[in-house]
C-alpha cells in the first residue's frame, strides 16, 4: 500500500482558497511531506490591487513557509497560480487555463469559502453553494480526477445537538432557493433572510450546510469526502506551535482579553470548547485525500464525511480555556494594553449586560473623554461597539455544546502506517490543551499582531503603570464617594468617627502590650 506521500507523489493537485488560513496551511504541509507532488495548481482572485501572481509570491514569502524555504528553495517552481473568481460563471476561469486544469488534475482540494457570520444571504449562497456547484461541473470533466475533497465546518448541521459522519437532509432544496432569490431585490433578501435561515445562527452555517447536499448530489459520479472542522485554531505542531494569521472565532477574542479591552462574555463555563487545531485538520485533510483516491476511487460510493472535532476525544471546556488564556497573557503581555487582562465568562445574561456597563462601557466613556480633552479624535466607544457586534456573533458558539461522532476519523487513523501517523498526525488525544493555548496566545502576538517577544519587559511594566494607575484610580473613587457621603448623612459621619476610633484604640492597644513585652 502506498504512503501518503507516496501517493501525491507526481500527482496535480487544484486548491481553491488556498491564500486563506486554512488553504496556506494545506499548501505548506503538502510541498514540505509531500516533496515529490507534481504541481499545486491555486485558484486565486486579483485583491486590493494586486494581481494573483503577485499575492501568490507575497504569500510564499510568509514565515510559515521558512521550513519548506529550507528544504526546497525553488518550492515555488511548483506552485501555479490559476486567475479565478469563484462567483463569476465558469469560475471565470480562462478557456486555456481550463484545458490545462480539465487535462491534468488528479484531486482537487474545495477550501474557498465566505466565513463571516454577517455574509448577505445572496452573496454567502453564490460563493459557498454556486461556486461548490461549479466547481463539481468542472471536476466532471477531468479525466483523471480520483478525489474531490470538500472543506465544511461541523457547524453546518449546529440546528442538532448530537452530529453524526453523515449529511443531514438540506433546509431547503439549494436549487429552489437559489431560482427564488435571483430576482429578489437585496433589501427583500435581507429582510426574509431570519425567517429562511430559520434555526440556523447565520448564514454562514446555513449555506454551509446547502453546499454538502449540492457536494452529495454529485457523489456517485466523483470520489468525494466531506471533512468538517470544528473551530479551527493555530497550530498545534506544523510547522511550528502558534501559527495563526487572522482575528476569526476565538482569535479576535483571545486578542481583545489580551489588550484588556474585552472584560466579560457570555459564555458557558462547563461546554465544550470545540477547538482543533488548523495542522491537525489539514493532516487529515490530506490523508482522507489519499484514502478516497486509494480506497474509494474504483466504485461510486456516497461521500464519507469525517467529522474533525476534539470534544468527544480530548474534551476541554470555556471556563478553562478563560482560565488558561487570562494567565498566559499574563505571563507574556500584549503591547500597549488598555487594561490589565482581566475578562470573565458567564452564562448569565443580566450579569454580563452590568459587566459590560461597567468594565467596558464605562471606561470607554472616560477614555474618549481624556482623548477628548486632549485634542484627540475619540475611539474607544466605536471599539467597544465593534467589539460587541464581533462576540454577539461568537455566543451562541460558546454558550451551548454538541456532540460529534467522530468514527471516521478513527477509521481513518486505523488504515495509516505507523509512519503516517507520525507525519500526518491528527491524533489529538496527545493535544496538552495548556501548553496548545499558551503556544496560541503566543501565536497571536507574534503573527497576528507582529509584536515582538523581545518587548515582554516593556509591556510587563506597561501593566505595572496600569495596575498603579487603577489603584490610584479606585482610591480617588472611594475618598470621593465617601466625602459625599460624609457631608450629606450623620448616619455615615457616625460610621467614619466609630472606625476612626477603632482604629486609633486598636493602635494604642498594640503599642501598649508591644512596650510591656520589651
Ligand atoms: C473572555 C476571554 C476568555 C476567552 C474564553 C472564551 C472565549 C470564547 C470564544 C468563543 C469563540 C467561539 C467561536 C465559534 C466559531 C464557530 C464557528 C464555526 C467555525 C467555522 O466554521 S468558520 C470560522 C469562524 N468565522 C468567523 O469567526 C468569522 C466571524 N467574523 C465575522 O463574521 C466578521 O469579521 C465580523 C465579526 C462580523 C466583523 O465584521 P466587520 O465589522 O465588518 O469587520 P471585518 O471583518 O471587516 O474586519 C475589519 C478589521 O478588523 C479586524 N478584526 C476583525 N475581528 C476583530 C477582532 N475581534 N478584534 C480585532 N480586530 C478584528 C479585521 O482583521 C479587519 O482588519 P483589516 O486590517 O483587515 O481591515
Ligand atoms: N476557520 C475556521 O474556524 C473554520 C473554517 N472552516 C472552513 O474551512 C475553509 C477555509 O476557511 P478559512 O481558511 O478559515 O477561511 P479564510 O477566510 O481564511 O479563507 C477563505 C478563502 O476563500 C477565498 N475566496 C473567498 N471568496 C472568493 C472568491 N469569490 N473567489 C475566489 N476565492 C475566494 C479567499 O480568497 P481571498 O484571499 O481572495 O479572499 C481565501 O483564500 C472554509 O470552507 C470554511 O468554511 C470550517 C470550520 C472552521
Amino acid at each position: 500500500m502506498a504512503s501518503i506521500a507516496d501517493y501525491y507523489a507526481g500527482k496535480s493537485v487544484l486548491i481553491t482558497g488556498a491564500t486563506g488560513f486554512m488553504g496556506k496551511v494545506l499548501v505548506e504541509k503538502l510541498l514540505r511531506s509531500c516533496p515529490h507532488v507534481r504541481a499545486l495548481y491555486l485558484l486565486v482572485r486579483p485583491k486590493a490591487g494586486q494581481s494573483m501572481q503577485e499575492r501568490v509570491s507575497d504569500m510564499m514569502k510568509c514565515k510559515l513557509f521558512d521550513r519548506v524555504r529550507e528544504d526546497n528553495p525553488d518550492f515555488h517552481q511548483k506552485i501555479v497560480p490559476i486567475s479565478s473568481e469563484l462567483i463569476q460563471p465558469g469560475l471565470a476561469i480562462g478557456p486555456e487555463d481550463k484545458e490545462t486544469l480539465t487535462s491534468c488534475i488528479n484531486i482537487i482540494f474545495h477550501c474557498a469559502a465566505t466565513i463571516r457570520f454577517d455574509e448577505p444571504l445572496k452573496h454567502a449562497l453564490q460563493l459557498n453553494v454556486m461556486a461548490t456547484q461549479q466547481l463539481i461541473s468542472l471536476a466532471q470533466q477531468m479525466p483523471h480526477l480520483q478525489a474531490f475533497i470538500h472543506i465544511s465546518t461541523a457547524y453546518a448541521n449546529c440546528n442538532r445537538r448530537h452530529i453524526d459522519d453523515i449529511i443531514y437532509p438540506p433546509p431547503v432544496e439549494p436549487k429552489k432557493l437559489i431560482d427564488s432569490l435571483e430576482w429578489m431585490e437585496d433589501s427583500i433578501v435581507r429582510d426574509i433572510t431570519p425567517r429562511l435561515i430559520g434555526d440556523h445562527p447565520n448564514t454562514y452555517t446555513y449555506t454551509k450546510a446547502l453546499a454538502e447536499c449540492v457536494v452529495q448530489k454529485e457523489s456517485s459520479k466523483l470520489s468525494i469526502a466531506i471533512i468538517r472542522p470544528s473551530i479551527v485554531g493555530a497550530s498545534w505542531q506544523e510547522p511550528f506551535p502558534g501559527w495563526i494569521d487572522n482575528f476569526n472565532g476565538p482569535s479576535g477574542v483571545f486578542i481583545a482579553a489580551g489588550k484588556g479591552i474585552l472584560r466579560t462574555m457570555r459564555a458557558n463555563n462547563d461546554a465544550v470548547a470545540d477547538l482543533i487545531p488548523v495542522d491537525v485538520v489539514i493532516n487529515l485533510t490530506l490523508a482522507a485525500g489519499w484514502y478516497t483516491a486509494v480506497h474509494r476511487s474504483t466504485r461510486p460510493k456516497a461521500a464519507l464525511v469525517y467529522n474533525c472535532t476534539t470534544g468527544g476525544i480530548n474534551p476541554f471546556h470555556w471556563g478553562e480555556i478563560e482560565h488558561h488564556v487570562m494567565s498566559s497573557f499574563k505571563r507574556n503581555p500584549l503591547e500597549q494594553a488598555f487594561r490589565r487582562p482581566n475578562a470573565n465568562i458567564t452564562s448569565n445574561y443580566l450579569m454580563n449586560q452590568y459587566w459590560i456597563l461597567v468594565s467596558h462601557r464605562f471606561p470607554a466613556l472616560l477614555y474618549d473623554l481624556y482623548l477628548r480633552l486632549s485634542g484627540q479624535k475619540p475611539q474607544m466607544m466605536r471599539i467597544f461597539n465593534r467589539l460587541h457586534k464581533a462576540i454577539g456573533l461568537l455566543e451562541y458558539f460558546s454558550s451551548q455544546d454538541w456532540e460529534w461522532n467522530s468514527e471516521n476519523m478513527n477509521m481513518l487513523m486505523s488504515h495509516l502506517s505507523p509512519e503516517d501517523r507520525k507525519t500526518f498526525n491528527f491524533d489529538v488525544r496527545q493535544l496538552n490543551w495548556p501548553e496548545y493555548i499558551e503556544n496560541y496566545c503566543i501565536g497571536t502576538k507574534k503573527y497576528v499582531l507582529n509584536e515582538d517577544m523581545s518587548d515582554i519587559p516593556a509591556a510587563r511594566q506597561h501593566l505595572r503603570k496600569l495596575r498603579n494607575i487603577r489603584y490610584t484610580f479606585n482610591t480617588l473613587l472611594l475618598v470621593f464617594i465617601w466625602r459625599v457621603f460624609i457631608a450629606r448623612s450623620q448616619m455615615a459621619r457616625n460610621i467614619w468617627y466609630f472606625v476612626v476610633s477603632l482604629c486609633f484604640k486598636f493602635l494604642s492597644y498594640f503599642r501598649a502590650s508591644s512596650t510591656l513585652t520589651n
